[in-house]
């Protein structure tokens, strides 16, 4: 099966450390560096990634899970060109996120890349038909072909009626169905979500499930997703469970049902659980 991402070896220090180099022959330049290494290296080091191996195929719907601080996101935006990884390589459609400049890397999260975050991050003074177009507009794509591509998406994810409102007069469940649409406009290869369900009602979480699952099994939409809820990600194919920075158990959801694979990730979110609370005396 073809691969969209490969992640080999990835690690994120935050803080890394810094030592002054005496390269000036200036002694006062070279106590002020001195002087700045010292300050820098009393920030701690944090390792939010360590050595960790991620292959996404075309198709899959992979969610990663973890208590907080795990470094669920890191892995997210280490992966995804947000924020590259400290040592390791990344490579997204054969590509080597960490050889492109700037300009590059635009061009290819435009191409390649589709985010939905938990705050939706729409424009409140667009209407929604404009907020889905922004990344078309950007590509400079004709207003004939916005128009035919944004009625066809709105179409997709429930939101026709709603293209010449605000996102004020929206609600929380809309408003991501429009971030979904504006996410998937450019025809990604991958969606990236971060907790797209985190400020949603469970009724309106499982509706952006459905509409996931729907996308991923009749659009073939490779899906890479982070929550904390088990109910949201019974939904997925595959779940990474991330502990201190690695990957510390993976589990296939195979032929399962769904209701059969919920009750496998409660076990081991709840065995996480048992583990924070406290013996009784
Ligand atoms: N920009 C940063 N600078 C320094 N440390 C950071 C930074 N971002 C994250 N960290 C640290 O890296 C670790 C992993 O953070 P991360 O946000 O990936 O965790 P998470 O699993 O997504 O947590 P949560 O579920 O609470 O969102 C944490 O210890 C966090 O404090």
């Amino acid at each position: 099966m073809e691969k969209i991402i490969e992640a080999t070896d990835i690690s994120k220090i935050y803080g890394s450390h810094y030592v002054g180099k005496n390269v000036t022959n200036n002694p006062i330049a070279d106590v002020f560096q001195a002087k700045i290494a010292e300050v820098i290296n009393k920030v701690p080091t944090t390792v939010a990634l360590d050595h960790v191996d991620l292959t996404v195929h075309r198709g899959d719907f992979v969610c990663i899970m973890g208590p907080s601080g795990s470094g669920k996101t890191t892995l997210l935006n280490a992966i995804s060109t947000i924020d590259p990884p400290t040592k390791g390589k990344v490579l997204i459609e054969g590509k080597n996120i960490k050889k492109m400049g700037d300009i590059e890397i635009g061009n290819f999260r435009h191409q390649y890349l589709g985010f939905i975050f938990q705050k939706f991050n729409l424009l409140e003074n667009l209407t929604v038909f404009e907020n889905i177009a922004i990344p078309l507009t950007i590509a400079k794509t004709s207003d004939k072909e916005i128009e035919t591509r944004i009625f066809d998406i709105a179409d997709k994810v429930g939101i026709k009626e709603l293209l010449d409102k605000y996102p004020t007069e929206c609600s929380g469940g809309q408003c991501q169905r429009v971030a979904i649409a504006r996410a998937l406009i450019t025809n990604p290869k991958l969606i990236v979500a971060d907790e797209p369900t985190g400020n949603l009602d469970s009724k309106n979480s499982h509706e952006i499930l459905q509409l996931l699952k729907k996308l991923n099994k009749e659009e073939g939409v490779t899906i890479l997703m982070v929550t904390h809820d088990s109910m949201i990600a019974s939904y997925a194919k595959r779940l990474l469970f991330i502990m201190d920075g690695k990957i510390a158990q993976v589990l296939d959801r195979g032929d399962m049902k769904q209701k059969e694979f919920y009750h496998q990730i409660m076990e081991i979110t709840s065995h996480e659980a048992m583990e924070l609370l406290e013996d009784e005396e």
